[in-house]
Order: structure tokens, then C-alpha cells, then sequence
């Protein structure tokens, strides 16, 4: 066995640096180019990569870390793991990632507590496995005819089949791992990569078992490369002994999220992941290197703390930002460059430190009045019929809008003239709810590319890149600000939206807001405070804005928060402690809001299970939640909720349009568990994706199920 090279990556982006992969799936979903083309542009990825990463003088080269979708997928293709509906499609491929005219996707989530989403391999009990090594193999073979030895990399057993929910089927998913293990020995390779994130998480008895199982009988196997189970996103903890009790040859370790290893695992080789692969920042030295001097071991690979997926490509093409911001960054080019100078103890120069500016003292964190006394005087103000009908915010982005956002950026539109087409626009929304007679309206946020990016680029202390992509799904990328320094708010960023919206109507309109806690979700945040502290800046930035809503006369305001369970943290030991300050993160944000002032809050997902304490805490006079794409699954969870509901009746995921009997149906059954006087009507997130078509026969029928029903409650 040859020992493991000094340094490595666990991966690393593979969309392009100029997204060339996006562009290139699209045209091929689109029939505009061909499935050889598309390989021709995954192959290009994968050469510059290979290419670069030997340049930067990283020694270990992974492969195999490429995908046209998901890398969860691919192990379900390589394992055979392809359901039978799906096997007679033209591209059997794409039509699990993404559908066909007649077949639903594969289910999607998040990965772990990343904004990276997966596909759910689905395995029932007709699921028969059957080795497919070709895309690991191809790779490998690829790669040497470039003149590079890499080290394949496959999501573990153990993994791969807790998140299919399919544990069960260790032993014959195994057999196939041995079989790819000696597929690949007769290959000449020389290490795997077994990536096993699920071990990071609270693990029973019994898998903790399959974990010894798992590797007690690959380390077994007779024909195999010496195996490195990688783990990332946190500590091993439990598993950490029992991984070292098999005859795995290396153990990665996130040493970024969780602590150096107490045990002594000389024996062993640890591959510890010192650079953050889930930040933007430059590594320090000092404590990368006391982490590498403190793991006791034969022998110590420095490594990244999990694949460089998920941040964008190179800082160098970064050419507006700040340098004195930049001077601090590190993206996967420069963490890559970070491994190698640690590997070869040549790390020298300590990233300048956040600057940090004296804010004004902290916002005392009022109280809002009890509900019962908020509600009597919104309703008094407000005089909503019963079952209200709203959405959630945002109408159809069209192309026009988005080009004339381009147009502005590139300098050939002026602002004046941008700004009069979204008031144009916010006009357009405000009389497609007036014709559809709902009854809260909202301005359709036309003015925002992202719920996320737009506050970030109107607060003090956050910077947004140019070329900062990040794979969130398939061809889907998201450019997550920067937030680099103390925040504030310099002005009112969408009172003259909000204000100009109210003014063409007698309807209230409902100022929208996003989160303190899912702004800082969907950023990449300083690490030199505590997120805590992070986030109730953001909160006073946003309490700052719907103190400026009521003042102009705004009466409903909803503060989003879709990522409040993005961060919840993977070991249940830290759940509370992320909860209470992220509950009293959205209280600060929104307890300047007077009682007759109504808070919305917004969430769109349904396993909400493990956050539903939290939702309750977050104390808004109204949250609405998805529930119609998931079948009203919420309801028996919410029953309780003694403030208002609107449980979605709309799922805005798909281009179809409800049927007003299937809504009237979906609101007999939540009046079934709520009282009526608690329910709201609305989609189940915001309608940005879907056409105006789409929209308003939707949401016509939504009106028409809701007025059979309001015919029927007692005068
Ligand atoms: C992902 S939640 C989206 C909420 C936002 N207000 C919208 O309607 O688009
Ligand atoms: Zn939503």
C-alpha cells in the first residue's frame, strides 16, 4: 500500500467557473444540443480541474467528484438503484432528477445542514442492485490519460442507505461495494474515498453496528485500494471509535466544525480537514497548525474540512470588490492553495482581521403585547373578511424584468427608467389581485433578484459577488452575499415599494421582509463573532425596516424565515441553543411593531416537526406554511397553533392549476383541525417561477373554493 499523499481535497466544484455547466445542461434539456456535448463540457470541466488542482501543488487528486446532477444519484445509478418506472425514459438520468411529462422527479432535500440538495434514492423491496463502476471507472481512466493518478470518490454504504431509509439492505449493497472495490484494484488504483456524512449525526446502537459491519468487511475484502472513509459537517463522535476498529487504512475529520480526536490512532492515517470548505475565509495558520500538530496518528494528510462544492471557484475573478475585503477571502482556488502550503509547513501570513466599527448600543428587546390583544385590535383596524386570502409575497419574475435588471447593471438602462418599470409592474400585480378579489395584497417584489441578495445589497456590511456561484441543485446556483463586517442600515430599502403599492389600492398591502435568520442562512458570514451575535445585527437592521412600514402607514407586514431549520444543527445536543437565538433573533425583528400592526411569518417546507416549538415561539399574529405539495401533512402538527394559520392550499412547485374542488376539498380539511377564525388562505410559497397564466386561474379558483366555504359559516 502506498501512503496516502500529503495533501487533498475531498472535492471540488464542478459547475464551471463560468457556469458552463448550467449552460450546457439547460441547451440539452431544451433539444438544443446534444447528450454528446453535454459530455464534451463535463469532460472540459473535469480536465481544467484535474489540471489546476496539480498546478496549485495539491498532491492527492480526487476523481469522481464530477456530476451532470447529484453525486447521491450517481450512487444510486452505480448501484443500480434505478426504479423501473424511470428505466424505459429517453434519458432514464435525467428523468429521476428532474421528471418527464408524465413521471415525477425523485424526491429532493437539503443536504445535511448545507443549501446543496440531493435526490432521495428511492429502494423498495423490488429494488434489485446490480453493479454499474462506469462513471467511477471512466473517470479514473480519464484522468491517467491526462497524466493524473486520482483517488475515485464514492458515497459510502452507510450513507448512501440511511438517507434512501434503507439500512436493511446492508448486506447485499456491500456485496456491490466489494465488487467496485476490486473493479477498481484491477485498475491499478491505489485509495478510495468512502464518504460517510451521515456518521456526524446522532447514530443508534444498531447503526453504529452496521457502520463495524460496513467496514469490518470491506477492510476484508481480498482484491481492494486502501480505503478513506471521510467524514464532514461535524464530529464523529460516536463512530469515531468504531470506524477506528476496522481495518479502514484512513479516517477523515472535519477539525473546522468538530475537535481534534482525543483517541490515539496511530495505525492510522487521519486525512484532517483544517481549511473550512463550507466558508469564504482564509484559513489561520496558528490553529490550522496546532489541530495538525495535535492529532495523534501515523501519519497526518491536510486536507479540507468537506468538499469544496460548496463555495464558488476563485476570489481572483472578483474584480469590484473591495481589495481590503478581499484580502480576507478564500475560495476554492485559494483553499486549495492553503492545503498545499500547509501540507509543505510553508503557511505564512495571517488574514487581515474584520474591521469592526462601533454600532450604536443595542435595541432593548421589547415585548409585544399578548395575542389576544394584538388580534382584537387587528381585526378592529383591519376588518378582513373570515378566511382571508393572501399570497406569499412575490408575483411571476418576467424576462422583461430580468432583462431590464441586466440592462441596469450593465449601465444601459437608467435607474430612473428601471424604477419605472417596477413601479409599472408592482401596478400590474396590485390589479391582477384586485380582479381576482383577494382580499390582503402584496407589491409582487419586482424589485428583487433574491429574497436574500437584495436586503444584502441595500445593508451596510454585506458585499455580493460577481462570479460567486454555488451549486444549490442540478443547474439551479445561488451567489450567497458576503457578510463581511458589522451590519446596519443606511436607509429604508422597501418603504417606497411598499408605500407606493398601498397607494393605488384600499386593500392593505403587506410589506415583505426577509428574516434575520435566514438572511445570515443564505449568506457566507464573518467567523470571528458568534452567529448569534451576527444575527441580531441583521435583526436590528430589519426591526429598523418595519418600524419604517408602520410609520408609512403599512398595517400587515411578514417577515420571512424559510431557512429557520436550515441551521439547525445536526447534533440534537445543539438544537435548543440554535433555536432560542434564532427564535429571539425574529422576536427582536419584529417587536417594534405596534399591536395593531399584523406580523406574518412565512416557511415552505413540511418537516417541520423538530421546529414546530420554535415556529409557535416566533409569536407572529400569522404564519403560513406549505402544505398542499406535501398533502397537508402539517395540519396534524399545527392543530395547536393558537395564532393564525394559513396552511397552503396552492403548490406553486408545479406549472399545474388547481382545481377549485381539490382547494375546496384541502380547506375542508384544515377547517376540520383549525378554527375558522384562525385560517388564512394562500399558495404554498411565493409564485416568482410560475407565468401570469398560471397565477391567476390558479389563484381564481382558490378565491372561488374559498367563497363556497365562507357561504357556509353562520352570519
Ligand atoms: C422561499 S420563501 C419565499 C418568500 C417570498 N416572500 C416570496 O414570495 O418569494
Ligand atoms: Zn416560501
Amino acid at each position: 500500500m502506498s501512503p496516502f499523499p500529503t495533501s487533498t481535497v475531498l472535492g471540488y466544484p464542478r459547475i464551471g467557473p463560468r457556469r458552463e455547466l448550467k449552460r450546457a445542461l439547460e441547451s440539452y434539456w431544451e433539444g438544443r444540443s446534444s447528450r454528446a456535448e453535454l459530455e464534451r463540457v463535463g469532460a472540459e470541466i473535469r480536465a481544467r480541474t484535474w489540471r489546476r488542482l496539480a498546478e496549485l501543488g495539491l498532491a492527492g487528486l480526487p476523481s469522481n467528484t464530477f456530476s451532470l446532477y447529484d453525486q447521491v444519484l450517481d450512487t444510486a445509478v452505480l448501484l443500480g438503484a434505478v426504479p423501473a418506472r424511470y428505466r424505459e425514459a429517453e434519458d432514464p438520468y435525467f428523468a429521476m432528477a428532474r421528471g418527464t411529462e408524465g413521471l415525477a422527479p425523485l424526491r429532493m432535500t437539503k443536504w445535511f445542514d448545507t443549501n446543496y440538495h440531493y435526490l432521495v434514492p428511492e429502494i423498495g423491496p423490488e429494488t434489485e442492485f446490480e453493479l454499474d463502476p462506469a462513471k467511477p471507472l471512466g473517470e479514473v481512466r480519464e484522468a491517467r490519460a491526462l497524466g493524473f493518478e486520482t483517488r475515485p470518490v464514492v458515497l459510502g454504504p452507510v450513507t448512501f442507505l440511511l438517507l434512501a431509509g434503507a439500512l436493511e439492505r446492508l448486506d447485499e449493497v456491500l456485496g456491490l461495494y466489494e465488487e467496485l472495490l476490486s473493479v477498481l484494484a484491477a485498475e491499478g488504483v491505489e485509495w478510495v474515498q468512502l464518504d460517510e456524512p451521515a456518521l456526524v449525526r446522532d447514530r443508534t446502537a444498531e447503526e453504529l453496528a452496521a457502520v463495524a459491519t460496513a467496514y469490518e468487511r470491506l477492510g476484508a475484502a481480498g482484491s481492494r485500494p486502501a480505503l478513506f472513509v471521510a467524514s464532514y459537517f461535524g464530529d464523529l463522535g460516536e463512530s469515531l471509535p468504531v470506524l477506528a476498529g476496522t481495518p479502514v487504512e484512513a479516517i477523515g475529520v472535519d477539525l473546522v466544525r468538530g475537535g481534534v480526536p482525543e483517541a490515539d490512532l496511530t495505525g492510522k492515517t487521519v486525512v484532517a480537514g483544517v481549511v473550512s470548505g463550507r466558508d469564504v475565509w482564509r484559513t489561520q495558520p496558528e490553529r490550522a497548525l496546532a489541530a495538525l500538530g495535535a492529532v495523534r496518528a501515523s501519519h497526518v494528510v491536510v486536507s479540507t474540512s468537506c468538499s469544496l462544492l460548496h463555495v464558488p471557484y476563485d476570489v481572483a475573478a472578483e474584480d469590484s470588490l473591495d481589495p481590503a475585503l478581499k484580502a480576507r477571502l478564500a475560495f476554492a482556488e485559494q483553499k486549495v492553495a492553503e492545503v498545499v502550503a500547509l501540507s509543505q509547513a510553508a503557511f505564512r501570513g495571517t488574514p487581515p482581521a474584520a474591521p469592526s466599527v462601533a454600532l450604536p448600543g443595542p435595541v432593548p428587546a421589547e415585548e409585544r403585547s399578548p395575542y389576544a390583544l394584538r388580534a382584537a385590535a387587528q381585526a378592529g383596524h383591519l376588518r378582513l373578511p373570515p378566511l382571508p386570502i393572501t399570497t406569499i409575497g412575490s408575483f411571476p419574475q418576467t424576462g422583461e424584468l430580468r432583462a431590464a435588471r441586466a440592462a441596469l447593471t450593465a449601465g444601459t438602462l437608467s435607474r430612473e427608467d428601471y424604477e419605472r418599470r417596477v413601479e409599472a409592474e408592482i401596478e400590474r400585480v396590485i390589479r391582477v389581485q384586485e380582479r381576482l378579489g383577494l382580499d390582503v395584497l402584496v407589491h409582487g417584489e419586482p424589485e428583487r433578484n433574491d429574497m436574500v441578495q437584495y436586503f444584502a445589497e441595500h445593508l451596510d456590511g454585506f458585499a455580493v459577488t460577481r462570479h460567486g456561484w454555488v451549486q444549490s441543485y442540478g443547474s439551479r446556483c445561488t451567489r450567497p452575499p458576503i457578510l463581511h463586517g458589522d451590519v446596519s442600515r443606511p436607509a429604508p430599502i422597501t418603504v417606497r415599494w411598499s408605500t407606493y403599492a398601498q397607494s393605488l389600492t384600499g386593500k392593505p398591502v403587506k410589506g415583505m421582509l426577509t428574516g434575520p435568520v435566514t438572511i445570515v442562512a443564505w449568506s457566507f458570514v464573518r467567523d470571528d463573532l458568534p452567529l448569534r451575535e451576527v444575527v441580531f445585527q441583521v435583526a436590528d437592521a430589519v426591526r429598523d425596516e418595519v418600524r419604517d412600514l408602520e410609520a408609512a402607514g403599512i398595517s400587515i407586514i411578514q417577515v420571512d424565515e424559510p431557512a429557520l431549520r436550515e441551521l439547525l444543527p445536526l447534533r440534537r445536543s445543539a438544537q435548543a441553543d440554535y433555536l432560542e437565538w434564532a427564535v429571539a433573533a425574529y422576536r427582536r425583528a419584529t417587536s417594534g411593531a405596534g399591536d395593531r400592526t399584523q406580523i406574518h411569518t412565512h416557511l415552505c417546507y413540511s418537516d417541520a416537526d423538530e421546529i414546530l416549538a420554535a415556529i409557535d415561539g416566533l409569536d407572529a399574529d400569522v404564519t403560513t406554511i406549505e402544505s398542499a405539495r406535501s398533502g397537508a401533512r402539517i395540519l396534524g402538527a399545527v392543530e395547536a397553533f393558537g395564532r393564525g394559520l394559513g396552511p397552503g392550499v396552492y403548490d406553486i412547485h408545479s406549472p399545474r392549476v388547481p382545481g377549485a374542488g381539490e382547494v375546496e376539498e384541502l380547506l375542508r380539511r384544515t377547517l376540520r383541525v383549525l378554527p375558522v377564525e384562525r385560517v388564512w388562505v394562500n399558495p404554498d410559497c411565493g409564485l416568482k417561477t410560475r407565468t401570469y397564466e398560471q397565477v391567476e386561474a390558479s389563484m381564481a379558483n382558490v378565491v372561488a373554493a374559498t367563497r363556497r366555504l365562507r357561504a357556509e359559516l353562520p352570519a
